[in-house]
């Protein structure tokens, strides 16, 4: 019994001064950037030496404890077997019984917590159908139809950076109560207005809200969430965003029917889930890391007690607690962005997550989205009604990826996941350009010139072919049939408050019909469709599950807690603005570089995206936010390379140890 109680001592005495030994190294580096070479070398081979001292103890005592301290000590091979094994069922079974107590709590916080994106995807999808309804009602010029449109997509940018701050002082709760009662209040203000100036009032105040809330609320289910099943829950959150944007569209179909009004249910129905997400939240607690952080100690092992199911979390409450005391030696002084920018980790992990967002807007999904109704119509559907209501399956298979997302992100893990999508889109933006490109070839000619004085002013009339007709938005292709071939055809300026039909001639309000003919704004006929609905599917299922929600998923968990607010406000930002930037060029880099010319860009800069991909963004699945941040200890663009023999330290009961490779700071 002695020799047994001997052997303990021995190697707690060792296991101490090793972890004393780290916690030097880690805060010399921290505060060394720029040490010399063979300082650097001299610390590496101590830190080998103590691996070697550790293995040798292990032998000695044979104590089954040495081997739980050593997993903490991770080489990078470790950490790639580390991440293997999480699939094993031996780990799985582990983490169950570590797992803290019944997740339903978790569950629900999460469902709460994800109307917030709900809301997000159904106000930012709802108005295409609204918009429809209300350019007649409201006689909109296309001005005012642009303005509606972005004024919330351009109020999210903004207040998603100011979101930021108000997360770090307020907490995520008060800011996801605050975005809730945004939403309700936006959707009453558009579903009473009287006039457009009210709508727009009603369209930048929900903009406001989308802003708080796609920043606040991935960070919100991340904090909450145990690491085992951090990547689903906040990957249900994008699942619920494009959730939003497929029940907006069934909304849109639905009140298409009833022309007058309409557009009233369809924007004012969002005030449900924002409701009833503002009353859960009036129950639901706080992030217990925000607590931590703010010094509320007991609110906060209160809380991580009561989402862990009330069973012991005396170990995780410390790892978080040690690590909040560390960050504030690492932190520094001075503004968060300015600590951020100047401590290269934090630096570092802001650059991959910045990247990542711009990447996502930058591979055309909002185009893509918005653009599905006219590559259904040139596929051959030509009932507006039916593009409605397939433009609705389009968000559906959005959805449906989504979903494939949640199921994959914690098992082939984000790194994999946002690889192999984003090479996916790129290669499904291509056939989508080359459909393009073999319609344009195909192009049929304008053969037929009405003599009507009131078009001689008009640039329509001077086009030859039905695509540089459709390039122009002023003009569209009015065309009959022949069997499968174009008869009779003629380019005619749009009808100004209502692209459906022409200004005049046969093509004009009604006469469409009974006169045989059809109209195709913003597309031509063509026998080259299916290529680009073919496009159009494959895009859908390869960016959904990992370039739709792993830009999200990833930033909700690569900052330092001290960063972590600004840090995600700042991404979300470059999502908004990037966003807006891809959506209100569209056209314009249509008009220059034809539809195949701005598809073969998107392509190109989702292929850039992938190098940036294959180079930054490491593997975060199955670790604790607070080991997450070791990861960008070394230089950025290094995060794919395997075969490193240097070592990564973890933390280890209070250490954070972060890896031993270079960290001087040369992105
Ligand atoms: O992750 C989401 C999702 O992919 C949506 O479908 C898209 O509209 C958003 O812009 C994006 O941020």
């Amino acid at each position: 019994m002695f020799a047994a109680v001997d052997r303990r001592c021995v190697m707690n005495h060792m296991t101490q001064e090793f972890t004393n030994f780290l916690f030097e190294l880690n805060r010399v580096k921290a505060r060394e950037g720029g040490r010399s070479d063979c300082q650097r070398h001299r610390e590496k081979r101590l830190a080998v030496d103590n691996v070697h001292k550790l293995q040798r103890m292990e032998e000695l005592i044979g104590d089954r404890r040495v081997e739980d301290e050593r997993s903490l000590i991770k080489t990078p091979s470790d950490v790639q077997a580390n991440n293997q094994e999480h699939d094993s069922p031996t780990f799985t079974r582990q983490i169950r019984s570590d797992q803290h107590g019944s997740p339903c709590f978790i569950y629900t916080l999460a469902f709460f917590s994800a109307l917030g994106g709900f809301l997000f995807g159904y106000d930012t999808g709802v108005v295409s159908g609204a918009m429809l309804l209300l350019k007649r009602e409201m006689n909109l010029s296309s001005l005012w139809q642009e303005l509606l449109v972005s004024i919330t997509v351009g109020a999210a940018a903004v207040s998603s950076l100011v979101g930021g701050y108000l997360n770090g002082l307020y907490g995520r709760r008060i800011c996801i109560l605050l975005a809730s009662f945004i939403f309700s209040a936006g959707g009453i203000i558009m579903s009473v207005a009287q006039n457009k100036e009210v709508l727009l009032c009603g369209r930048l105040t929900v903009g406001l809200g989308i802003g708080i809330a796609s920043m606040t609320v991935p960070v919100y289910i991340a904090e909450v969430s145990p690491s085992q099943l951090r990547g689903q829950l906040v990957t249900v959150n994008t699942l619920f965003i494009t959730g939003g944007q497929f029940i907006a569209s069934l909304v849109d179909g639905a009140f298409s029917y009833l022309p007058h009004d309409g557009w009233r249910y369809m924007l004012g129905l969002s005030v449900v889930p924002a409701v009833l997400q503002f009353l859960g939240f009036l129950f639901l607690p706080e992030s217990p890391r925000w607590l931590l952080q703010k010094g509320d100690t007991q609110n906060a092992r209160l809380v991580l007690s009561r989402i862990r199911g009330g069973v012991n979390v005396d170990e995780e409450y410390e790892s978080i607690r040690s690590s909040i005391e560390e960050e504030k030696i690492d932190a520094g002084e001075g503004p968060v962005l300015w600590r951020i920018l100047t401590f290269a980790p934090a630096r570092r992990a802001l650059i991959v997550g910045c990247g990542l967002q711009m990447f996502q807007q930058l591979s055309g999904i909002n185009t893509v989205m918005y653009y599905s109704a006219t590559i259904l119509q040139m596929s051959g559907v030509q009932n507006d009604q039916m593009a409605i209501w397939l433009a609705a399956a389009t968000a559906f298979t959005n959805f449906l990826f989504t979903l494939l997302g949640v199921w994959l992100v914690e098992r082939v893990g984000r790194r994999k996941l946002t690889l192999g999508s984003i090479l996916g889109t790129a290669v499904s933006l291509m056939v989508l350009a080359a459909g393009f490109l073999l319609s344009a070839q195909a192009s049929p000619p304008v053969t037929f010139h009405p003599n009507d004085p009131s078009l001689h002013n008009s640039t329509c009339i001077t086009y030859g072919f039905c695509e540089s007709c459709m390039l122009n938005p002023d003009c569209g292709y009015c065309y009959g049939k022949n069997g499968t071939g174009v008869v009779e055809s003629s380019c005619m300026p749009v009808y100004a408050a209502n692209t459906e039909a022409a200004a005049a001639g046969r093509c004009s309000n009604g006469t469409q019909e009974s006169a045989g003919v059809f109209w195709a704004y913003n597309y031509c006929p063509t026998s080259n469709s299916w290529i680009v609905l073919l496009g159009l599917i494959l895009y859908l299922a390869f960016f959904a599950p990992g370039m739709g929600p792993m830009p999200w998923t990833v930033n909700s968990e690569i900052y330092p807690l001290w960063a972590r607010s600004t840090g995600n406000a700042c991404s979300a930002g470059v999502n908004w603005i990037c966003n807006v930037l891809v959506s209100l060029t569209f056209l314009h880099v249509a008009q220059y570089l034809t539809y195949y010319g701005a598809f073969f860009l998107y392509s190109g800069l989702a292929l850039l995206g992938f190098v940036f991909v294959v180079g930054c963004l490491p593997e975060t699945k199955g670790l604790h936010l607070e080991e997450i941040e070791s990861l960008f200890g070394r230089q950025l663009c290094s995060c794919g390379a395997g075969g490193s023999q240097n070592v990564h330290y973890t933390r280890v009961k209070g250490g954070n140890y972060r890896s031993d490779e270079d960290v001087t700071d040369d992105e």
